[in-house]
């Protein structure tokens, strides 16, 4: 049986890192029937998703993150007019928005990114950019010499809608220190996501767990992202990334071990206590379905999460690291796959408003 009191204080934005502990000590679909209860009160019973497009501006990366399989070596940086010509597919699709994602790449400048920007607002205005990483733009600041909030409010200047909340993965230092010791720390990207709130800039919050975190490191990660909410009010929604275990050094470990990443109770579990931390503070939580597969997404719906995500068109980085759910969902689909549960398709923009 679920405790009456932390139910009443998941409910009242209150529970702590001992409630989801505990919670993780119950029947399973106790706590997802629990997690569905939070997830109506809080966000009603319309399931949001986003007609958007990933455009890849390089595929190659500088970066050592050895969870990571997005690092070619060589590769291709698009030029604006290739860029367009991606933009332009998605514009005829009806896109609402632009995910602008990539390796890093440390020569890339600020000017760069803010020329990306210019350009593909001068010909779509009404497309929303969403894109860069926190690392890449803590980067370009610091090489430009200027404070992160100067970077932040030059790209929101430019046409930036709304920035990544990527370059998170598990904001504990002893799993970076594993994963990805030369990538920002947890103090950097807290304090470059805070400027970027500072500056005005929305972004997304993510979390890329089921390598080699504990829960309680999981809980923390929700509960720093639950702070920074409280602080700044700026984050639309959190993606949780569930790790891919094939062509990267972390999961070649862990399969040597005869671990392969989360599984799909795993997931939903993780879903569940994200909606019990962080439903009076984030309420939106997306079952990505490139990354869970369109079935286990429509569980997730039932387990916490209320968004399935974007169409996205294309996705290099999970099918990289072993993703086999494609790349594109159609829109008639994705409604589909929402009235499969019974619940009402909304199509959403990337401040969560309704598109008319
Ligand atoms: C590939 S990076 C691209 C943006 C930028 N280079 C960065 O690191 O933020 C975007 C995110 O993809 C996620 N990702 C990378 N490899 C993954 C994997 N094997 N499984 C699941 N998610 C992964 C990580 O959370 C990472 O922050
Ligand atoms: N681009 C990817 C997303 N994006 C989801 C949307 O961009 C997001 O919901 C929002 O509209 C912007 O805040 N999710 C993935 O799992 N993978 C992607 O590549
Ligand atoms: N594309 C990355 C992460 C990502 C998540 C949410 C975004 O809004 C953008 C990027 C992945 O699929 O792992
Ligand atoms: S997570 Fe980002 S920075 Fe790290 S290797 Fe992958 S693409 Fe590069």
């Amino acid at each position: 049986m679920i405790p009456e009191d932390i139910e009443n204080r998941a409910r009242n934005g209150l529970a702590t890192r001992e409630d989801a502990l505990k919670l993780l000590k119950e029947n399973p679909f106790e706590l997802f029937d629990m997690a569905d209860r939070l997830r109506r009160e809080s966000v009603g019973d319309d399931v949001t998703y986003v007609v958007n497009r990933n455009v890849y501006i390089t595929n190659m990366c500088r970066g050592k993150c050895n969870f990571c399989s997005y690092n070619q070596p060589d590769g291709y940086i698009l030029t604006i007019p290739e860029i367009l010509e991606k933009v332009e597919t998605a514009y005829v699709a009806g896109a609402t928005e632009i995910c602008i994602q990539g390796g890093f790449l440390p020569e890339l400048k600020l000017d760069f990114y803010l020329e990306i920007v210019r350009a593909i607002k001068e010909k779509y205005p009404d497309i929303s950019i969403h894109g860069y990483s926190p690392m890449e733009i803590n980067h370009a600041a610091r090489v430009d010499g200027i404070s992160l909030e100067e970077a932040f409010t030059k790209l929101l200047e430019a046409g930036l809608g709304t920035l990544t909340g990527t370059s998170a993965e598990i904001l504990c230092q002893r799993v970076r220190n594993i994963i990805c010791p030369e990538k920002i720390t947890t103090e950097e990207w807290i304090d470059t996501i805070k400027s970027a709130h500072n500056a005005g800039l929305v972004t997304n919050s993510t979390i890329m767990y089921g390598h080699v975190e504990t829960w309680k490191e999981r809980i923390d990660h929700l509960l720093i992202l639950r702070d920074i909410q409280q602080k700044t009010g700026k984050f639309t929604e959190l993606v949780p990334l569930p790790f891919l275990p094939y062509n990267n050094r972390v999961g070649k470990k862990m399969i040597k071990e005869g671990r392969y990443g989360p599984g799909g109770i795993e997931d939903l579990k993780f879903y569940a206590i994200a909606r019990v931390l962080l439903s009076k503070h984030i309420p939106n939580i997306q079952a990505s379905w490139v990354k869970l597969g369109n079935k286990l997404a429509q569980v997730a719906l039932n387990c916490g999460a209320n968004d399935l995500g974007g169409t996205l068109m294309e996705d290099q980085i999970t099918v990289a690291s072993g993703g086999k759910n494609g790349e594109y969902l159609h829109p008639e689909e994705m409604q589909w796959i929402i009235r499969g549960i019974g619940r009402r398709p909304v199509r959403r923009d990337t401040h969560y408003r309704e598109c008319k």
